[in-house]
């Protein structure tokens, strides 16, 4: 590089950097609510990445909280173990044996890694479950399904999957509050009150905090540019009327349905707004958060 282009490269740098000032006033303090997919963290250099950006978020002065999925790593450990697993409408059928070990894999192995990296990345992560501190109290999920034959609903046992029936959120203001450098890390799992434990969809799970929170954005972070159009074009803003145009056309589909349903649910229990972005982006979080453009779909 000749010494003009490095003047050059420098000056965009400090342009970008002092463009994202009104980015950096408006989330100071302020509460960030992100949804790490299993996917997302498959990929080396990413989760140093997002761990990189998850600190760099803190120094800013924002208040991440992180909600992690584990799905494909659920699937890796079963297949070890030669438990079968399926899933019904997105949601893994979670039965006594499966849940020990989505426990395990969720709360042990997967929650640990995503704090030592945070940690190396020179961050003060504190891994926790659904359990710690009473923070998700779930049931077990009621789902049903009508049977294209007889057109009755069936009601679909799905184990120890679970919802969240209330979310005490004591513990991440309690971190949040103490002007101290703490970032939570949550694992998606459930208490029930008899003792049980839950196995929550990872959206869900990051929707139900974010609604307990009230905070600034939920972030959703998946494997595709964000929500797209029937063209494979990506969507920008998205409300509950297009969503529900888009899903009945069939444009939106599978996995993509019930994370736009808690990113909407989300919006109407107080969240001012989630986005759906892409995690194999390289710094999709600060692009999202500092720039004007940002990265995903904006669903207000
Ligand atoms: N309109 C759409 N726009 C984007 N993705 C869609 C759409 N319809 C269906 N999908 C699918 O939804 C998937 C994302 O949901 P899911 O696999 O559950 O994500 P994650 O594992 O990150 O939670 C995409 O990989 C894509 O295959
Ligand atoms: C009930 C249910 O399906 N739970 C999910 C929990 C993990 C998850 O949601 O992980 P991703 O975000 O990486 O998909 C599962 O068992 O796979």
């Amino acid at each position: 590089m000749t010494h003009d282009t490095l003047s050059e490269a420098g000056a965009l740098t400090v342009n970008t950097l002092s463009e994202a000032l009104p980015f950096i006033q408006r989330y100071d303090k302020k509460t960030i609510v992100i949804k790490y997919g299993g996917h997302a963290m498959a990929d080396i250099s990413l989760a140093k990445g997002f761990a990189r950006d998850v600190v760099l978020l803190k120094h800013m002065g924002v208040n991440p909280v992180i909600v992690h999925g584990g799905g494909p790593q659920i699937g890796d450990a079963l297949k070890r173990l030669n438990v079968t697993s399926k899933f019904e409408d997105g949601l893994r059928v979670t039965d006594a044996a499966t849940m020990e070990i989505v426990e395990m894999v969720l709360s042990g192995s997967i929650n640990k890694t995503i704090v030592r990296a945070i940690n190396m990345a020179g961050g003060n992560a504190v891994g926790l479950s659904g359990a710690d501190s009473n923070l998700i109290l779930a049931e077990k999920a009621t789902k049903t399904r009508k049977d294209p034959d007889s057109n009755i609903e069936k009601i679909l046992d799905l184990g120890f999957v679970g919802e969240p029936k209330h979310v005490d959120p004591t513990i991440l203001e309690t971190l949040a509050s103490q002007n101290t450098d703490f970032i939570p890390v949550v694992a998606p799992v459930g208490f029930g009150l008899e003792g049980e434990s839950y196995n929550i969809n990872a959206d869900t799970a990051a929707g139900a905090i974010a609604s307990a929170l009230k905070a600034e954005r939920l972030l959703l972070l998946t494997d595709v540019k964000g929500v797209l159009d029937s063209d494979k074009n990506l969507i920008r803003e998205l409300d509950q009327e297009m969503a529900t145009q888009l899903i009945l056309s069939g444009a939106i589909s599978g996995g993509m349905i019930p994370k736009i349903e808690t990113a909407l649910t989300a919006v109407k229990n107080g969240v001012k707004a989630s986005v759906i972005l892409d995690g194999r982006t390289p710094h999709a979080l600060l692009t999202e958060l500092f720039t004007d453009h940002g990265a995903g779909t904006l669903i207000s």
